[in-house]
C-alpha cells in the first residue's frame, strides 16, 4: 500500500515535472535520441569545457529520475549523495547514456572530448549522484586525480549556474546547466579550473534573470585512474 502511494508520488512529480511519466513513454532510449539534434556549445574561456543544454529529453531523464527512484539511491532525505565504483555496479541505464554520450561526441566536429577519451573502454566505471535542495552549492574544487581525464555532469529537475575558477589567474566563468544538459570537462577545464555551485537560498542570476532554484539531481560520470591507489585509501568526497 506504502509502495503503491509512493509510486503514485513519483508519477505525480514527474508528470509536473515533465509533462509526461516514465512509463507513457514507449519509446525505446535509442529511439528517443535518435530523434535528437545535440547541439553542443564550447566555453570559449575555459579549453576543454563543453555544454550540450538539450541531451536528454523530457523522456529520458523521467526515466532515469524514475529509475533511481525505484533503485533507491537516496533512501533517506538526509542521503544526498551516492557513489557506485565498477562498471559491474553502475545501474543498467549507464551503459546506454554513456553511449550516447559517445555517440554525440564523435557526431561533433571538433570533438567535445577527445576521441582518445571519448573512445576508451570502459568510458566510465564511477558515478556519482548529488542531491541539491533548493539553493544548496558544492565548494570549489579539481575532481581528484584518482580519476581520469574526461568528465560527465548531467544535470535534472532544476536550472543552477556552475562557476568555473581558474586555479592561477582566478578567471571566473559562468555556466547555465539547465535540466537535461551534459557538461563534459577535459584538459584545462578538468585539471586547471576549480568548479563551484554557490550556495544561494533564494536564487541565481544568469545574464540579467532570476533563476528560482529548486531540487536538483545531477550525475557525475568518470573513470577511475589506472594507477590509483585501492578506494578505501581515499576520502569520500567529490
Ligand atoms: O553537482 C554537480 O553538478 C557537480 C558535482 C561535482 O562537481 C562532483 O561530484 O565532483
Ligand atoms: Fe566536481
Amino acid at each position: 500500500m506504502e509502495k503503491e502511494k509512493m509510486r503514485k508520488e513519483v508519477k505525480e512529480v514527474l508528470e509536473q515535472v515533465f509533462g509526461c511519466d516514465s512509463e507513457s513513454e514507449s519509446e525505446s532510449e535509442s529511439e528517443s535520441e535518435s530523434e535528437r539534434e545535440w547541439k553542443w556549445e564550447s566555453i570559449p574561456e575555459v579549453n576543454g569545457l563543453w555544454v550540450c543544454p538539450q541531451f536528454l529529453s523530457p523522456g529520458r531523464q523521467a526515466r532515469i529520475i524514475s529509475a533511481m527512484e525505484s533503485e533507491k539511491w537516496f533512501p533517506e532525505a538526509s542521503i544526498n549523495q551516492a557513489m557506485r565504483f565498477g562498471v559491474e555496479h553502475l545501474p543498467w541505464w549507464a551503459s546506454p547514456l554513456a553511449q550516447s554520450i559517445r555517440r554525440s561526441v564523435e557526431a561533433h566536429e571538433p570533438a567535445p572530448l577527445p576521441l582518445e577519451l571519448a573512445q576508451r573502454e570502459p568510458l566510465f566505471d564511477q558515478m556519482i549522484a548529488n542531491v541539491y535542495e533548493g539553493g544548496e552549492g558544492i565548494c570549489p574544487h579539481v575532481d581528484l586525480l584518482r580519476f581520469d581525464d574526461g568528465i560527465a555532469i548531467l544535470s535534472f529537475l532544476s536550472d543552477c549556474v556552475m562557476h568555473f575558477t581558474h586555479t592561477h589567474t582566478h578567471l571566473s566563468v559562468p555556466v547555465l546547466l539547465t535540466p537535461g544538459s551534459l557538461l563534459l570537462m577535459s584538459g584545462e577545464a578538468r585539471y586547471l579550473w576549480n568548479h563551484q555551485i554557490n550556495r544561494s537560498p533564494l536564487f541565481q542570476i544568469w545574464r540579467g534573470h532570476h533563476l528560482s532554484l529548486s531540487k536538483r539531481i545531477s550525475i557525475t560520470l568518470r573513470k577511475l585512474s589506472s594507477s590509483s591507489p585501492p578506494i578505501t585509501l581515499q576520502p569520500p568526497s567529490f
